[in-house]
Parts: C-alpha cells; structure tokens; sequence
C-alpha cells in the first residue's frame, strides 16, 4: 500500500524545519523563552555550589576558622532550595503552553484535512494521516515542553560551564574542551542517520495505523472471506519491519549514548591527570581543583543529555517535515476571492462542455469525461444511465466540486460553480451515495447535518426531522430505544445496509436543497421499501431538481427524462420510452440492469 504514500518534501536543514513550528509558538513565546531562563538560572544555582565549596576548602578549612562554616552551609543550603523552586517554576512555566499549542497544530490540521479536496484522500492513507495528527503532533509537543529548552539551555549552560572552569584553570579548561570535541563529530553524524531511519519509523508507524484502521473498517469482508489469517499475516509482517527500524533507531541511540558517556569520561580522566599536576607544583589551589571537579561533574548531565537531546530534536524535525507535508499541500478546490451568490435559486443544473480526467489518469489515456453537455430544467428529475465504470458517480461529484472540471463548467442559476462559495454551493445542491456514511451521533444529527442554522431541539428541527424521514420511508427510526434521539454506531454499523441507506436519503431530503444529487441510493432497498421511496421522493422531487444515477429500471421511471452516458459522452437525452424507441446503445444498458436486478432477486 506504500505505493500510494505521498512524496516525501526535499530536505530542509533542522533548525529551519523547526522554526515552521514558530507561528504556532508566538502567543506563548514569553513563556518559553522565561523558562529558557529560568532553566539556565537553574543550571548555574548548580555551578555555584562549586565556588561556594571552593570558597570552603581554600578558606575557612585551610586557616581553621570555623565560625565561617555555618553561614557557608546556609548559602549551599538556600542554593539547594532555590534550585528546587526553580525546578517547579519551570515545569508551571511550559507544561500548559505545549499543550495549547499541540491543540492549535491538530486543530489547524483538522481544519485542513476537512478543507483538502478528494483527490487528496484518494491519495493519502488515512492511517498516515492519523498517525500525524496524533503520534507526530506529541512528539512535537513533548520536544516544546522539554527538548527544546533543555537542548538550548544545556547548550547555554555547557558554554557558561566551560567559561567558568577557565577562570579557575585555563589550562585544565582547555585539556578538558579539547578532550570533549569529539563528542561534536560523532554528533553530526548521528544525525545524518538518525533523521533517515526516524523518518522511515514514523512513516512505518503510519502504514501500520492504516493496516490497523483497514483491517476494523473491513472486519465484515475480512471474516466472511476467512481472510483474517492473512490480514493478520500482513499485518505482522509491516510491525516486524517497524520492529526492525525501531531497532536500528536503538542502536544508533546506544551508539551515540556509548560515545557520549565515554568522551567525557576520557576528558574527565585527563583533566584530573593535568590537575594533579598543577595542584603538585603550587600552580593551583586544592580549593580551586576540587571546585573545578564539582563544576565539571554538574556540566557531566548537560554533555551527556545532548545525545537524547539530539535524537528528540531530528524525530521533531521528521514530525514537523510530515506534519507540513498536509498543511503545505496546495488547495486547489478553494473559495473565489470575490464570490457570486445566487439571488433566487431556481435549480438550473447544467454541464457546459465538461471535461474531466482523474490527478492520476495516464497521459494519452482520453479525458474520462469528455465534453459533457446537459441540460436540467429546474424541478425536473434527470436520470443518468450508462454501463459501469462509465462515469456516472464521477459526473455527480462534479456539481458539488469535489473534483473540479478539467475544462468546461458546470452552472448552476447561470453561475458558475467555482464562482460561489463552497458553503453556498453546498447549501444549493445536496447528495446522497449510494455507500452511506454515517457518524456516530444521534440519528437527529445526522439527518439534519446539512441544517446548520437549526436549533436541533426546535419544534421546526423536528418538523423537517419528521418530514424528512417520512419521505425516506425510514419508519423504522421510530423502533430504535430512543426514537430519532438514538446514537448511532460508528459510521451506523448497528444499522442495516437499508436503514443506512434512508437516513442518508433523509438527510440530504432534509438540506432543502434546490438540486438533489443522488447516486444509487436506494440499492439496498428491497422492492416494495424502494416503491414507496420512490413515491415519497417524487413528492420532493415535483419541485426540486434531480439528477439521480439509475443503477435499476425503476429508478429510471422516476426520471421526466433519461441521460445516456458513453464513453465518456451524453449521446443521449429524451424520456425512457423514446430511447427505448430509438436507442440501441440505451436498451442494452436497460436489458443489462434488468439483468442485474433479476440476479438481485434472486439471490436475495
Ligand atoms: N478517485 C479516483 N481516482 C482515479 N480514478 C477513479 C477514481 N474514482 C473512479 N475512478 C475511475 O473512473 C472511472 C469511472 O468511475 P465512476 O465511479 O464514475 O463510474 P460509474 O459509472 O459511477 O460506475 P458504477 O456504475 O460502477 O458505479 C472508473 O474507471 C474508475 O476506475
């Protein structure tokens, strides 16, 4: 399924992948940079116990003044305290912004994925976007609330250390800064194969999400064909291949993690080698070399940290890179800048020389749809007939933009769709499929969704509630244990394929809209339920516009008149009697839909 993984962005360096984050950080930048500060402030409490200690050793200790002890002791006793409040202060300073600002990322990246047009979730795994939207967006948050401060402020602290321990000795300084330079090297090239193996974690981690949600979607099919074994297989295989990099990600942790333990141990060794030295030939004081050890020894935790410190920063950087992969991804269905609005809808449906080719369509292959020219009087009903795979669902998901046209234009009252708003469009002409998708909320919200502007518990929420699923035929609401208040399953799965079925014709019943669209939606209606649909639509359908895919005969009959789609062309336009009459492409595709029927029949 990788093959339908988008393409990775070309590389950025780190910090300016990082800094992409910034917008989402500005409100709470004062914080942040506070407990930057307060953390170094932190670090250097801890440094100062070491002067103090020398201050000890080299005075009172070494002329036996005793009296000085006490107040000493009083100060590294306040230091100790003073580091504990700063620790709290720290924590009460960055907790809270991280976890807003998480919110603002999965609250913009929410907002895009609904904004994105269709062809982009063809495209994408819905796993992959799910394991971005969670797993990613709290690596970045914990990396905000922890790593990057940490990260600076060790750096900080390390230079500061290090500036210190010059003071005192210049020369075991350098030793010692010498000494830790190779902790630099082994640094860079970390991250060059960390980032490639963190990348391919995160985006396994992915796939594995989308197996996961596949496999639950699909748990019907799955079972009935007993191919649970096998999903179960495959889905073993792809968290072995993530085992697997997990791992490689381990050992190049345990590989950095052994340097980095091991270099400042060597710098450690060798300075305290050059101290005995200087201390033995009066160059230094014994003070001054057992405060350079403390120092040293608390700058041991900053080195150290870098190498975690480090693996963090390049996940975040990978989470930031996968994260603006969908917020940087063009929209190309978008609002007008100055959009038209239909004054008085009428319901005018009409595809202007229509062409239309799928993102993914070969070159050479002809445009699926290829110059489609319909006209739909307002409140006609106009059936689309043609052979499967001929276009027919395709054509419907132009008038609501969906997809939009290659070429041509489809208008509605005259306007152009791609002039209006997609709010009013979306208002104007409702759809109902043939695959009906539900959410898990009462069947009162899902069948006034296209109703915004409804006080759901208002006498005339459940006027048109009622009227809706009447004409839907949807009876059966009444039965559920809360009536039309009853939750609904995830995507209604308590519910049969038919009831779903309803509900969805219900819903876009209940939008009011002046252009119906409906694809298929009655096919999982036994006979009489779809007779008496059909009568409660044509009620609906005297005066609102339609375009309904026929997949039965008895969808056609509904229609004042028939569109023949083929290849990718209407050859054919007039009422079902004429083009029985005098189409021979159109009862083919009648005789082949009564086929379909009979076998339905049959095997019902
Ligand atoms: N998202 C997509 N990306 C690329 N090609 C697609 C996509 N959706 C459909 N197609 C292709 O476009 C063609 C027309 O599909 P469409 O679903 O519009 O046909 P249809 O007439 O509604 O078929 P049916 O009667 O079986 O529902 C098919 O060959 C299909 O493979």
């Amino acid at each position: 399924m990788s093959d339908r993984s988008p393409t990775p962005a070309p590389p950025r360096g780190t910090v300016r992948t990082l800094a992409r984050i910034l917008p989402f950080v500005r409100p709470y930048l004062g914080r942040v940079v506070t407990s930057l500060f307060v953390y170094v402030a932190l670090v250097i409490v801890s440094l100062s116990v070491p002067v103090v200690l020398q201050w000890i050793i080299d005075g009172p200790l070494a002329s036996g003044d005793t009296s000085q002890l006490w107040p000493a002791a009083g100060v590294v006793l306040a230091l100790g305290v003073a580091e504990g409040g700063l620790i709290m202060v720290r924590r009460w300073l960055v907790l809270t912004p991280s976890t807003h600002i998480e919110a603002g990322m999965r609250g913009s990246l929410y907002a895009k994925l609904q904004d994105l047009p269709v062809a982009f979730h063809d495209r994408w795994q819905s796993g992959q976007l799910l394991s971005r939207a969670m797993g990613d967006l709290g690596t970045i948050r914990r990396w905000l609330a922890f790593g990057a401060i940490l990260l600076v402020g060790n750096v900080l602290v390390i230079i500061i250390g290090f500036g210190i321990l010059f003071v005192w000795s210049w020369q075991l300084g350098l030793l010692f800064l010498i000494a830790s330079l190779p902790m630099w090297f082994v640094s860079y090239r970390f991250e060059r194969r960390f980032s490639i193996v963190s990348r391919r974690a995160q985006d396994q981690q992915g796939d594995l999400a989308t197996a996961v949600e596949e496999s639950v979607h699909g748990i019907r099919v799955l079972k009935a064909f007993g191919r649970g074994g096998h999903s179960l297989e495959r889905f073993l295989r792809q968290a072995e291949e993530l085992r697997g990099t997990e791992l490689e990600k381990a050992r190049a942790i345990a590989q950095l993690w052994l340097w980095l333990l091991l270099i400042p141990d060597v710098a450690f060794a060798l300075s305290l080698f050059g101290g005995v030295l200087l201390a033995a030939s009066g160059e230094l004081t014994v003070g001054a070399l057992i405060a350079f050890f403390a120092a040293a020894a608390v700058l041991r935790w900053p080195i150290e940290s870098i190498g975690w410190l480090l693996s963090m920063t390049f996940e975040t950087r990978t989470a930031v890179e996968r994260l603006y992969e969908v917020l940087d991804e063009p929209d190309l269905i978008r609002d007008p800048e100055h959009p038209a609005t239909i004054a008085q809808p009428r319901g005018r449906l009409v595809f202007d020389h229509v062409h239309f080719r799928y993102q993914d369509a070969l070159p050479g292959v002809p445009d699926l749809l290829d110059d489609i020219v319909l006209e739909i009087e307002p409140g006609e009903t106009m059936a689309l007939v043609g052979l499967t795979g001929s276009g027919k669902t395709t054509l419907t998901a132009l008038t609501t933009r969906l997809y939009d046209v290659s070429e041509g234009a489809v208008r509605l009252d005259g306007v152009d769709v791609r002039e209006l708003t997609r709010e009013e469009l979306r208002a104007r002409i409702a759809m109902a499929f043939e695959e009906a998708t539900l959410f898990s909320a009462s069947v009162r919200e899902n069948v006034l969704l296209g109703r915004p502007e409804l006080d759901l518990a208002s006498a005339e929420a459940d006027a048109v509630l009622a009227e809706a699923l009447d004409i839907a035929q949807a009876d059966f609401v009444a039965a559920l244990p809360q009536g039309a208040d009853t939750t609904i399953g995830e995507e209604g799965l308590s519910l049969s394929g038919g009831q779903r079925q309803r509900i969805a014709l219900a819903r876009a019943v209940a939008a009011r809209p002046s252009v119906l669209v409906l694809d298929d939606p009655l096919s999982a209606l036994d006979v009489d339920t779809e007779a008496r649909v059909e009568a409660g639509l044509r009620r609906v359908l005297a005066d609102t516009t339609a375009l309904v895919v026929a997949h039965r005969p008895s969808t056609v009959m509904l229609a004042d008149r028939v569109a023949l789609l083929e290849n990718g062309r209407i050859t054919d336009v007039g009422r079902h009697s004429e083009l029985l009459a005098r189409n021979e492409h159109y009862r083919f595709v009648i005789s082949s839909l009564d086929e379909d029927r009979a076998t339905e029949e049959v095997t019902a």
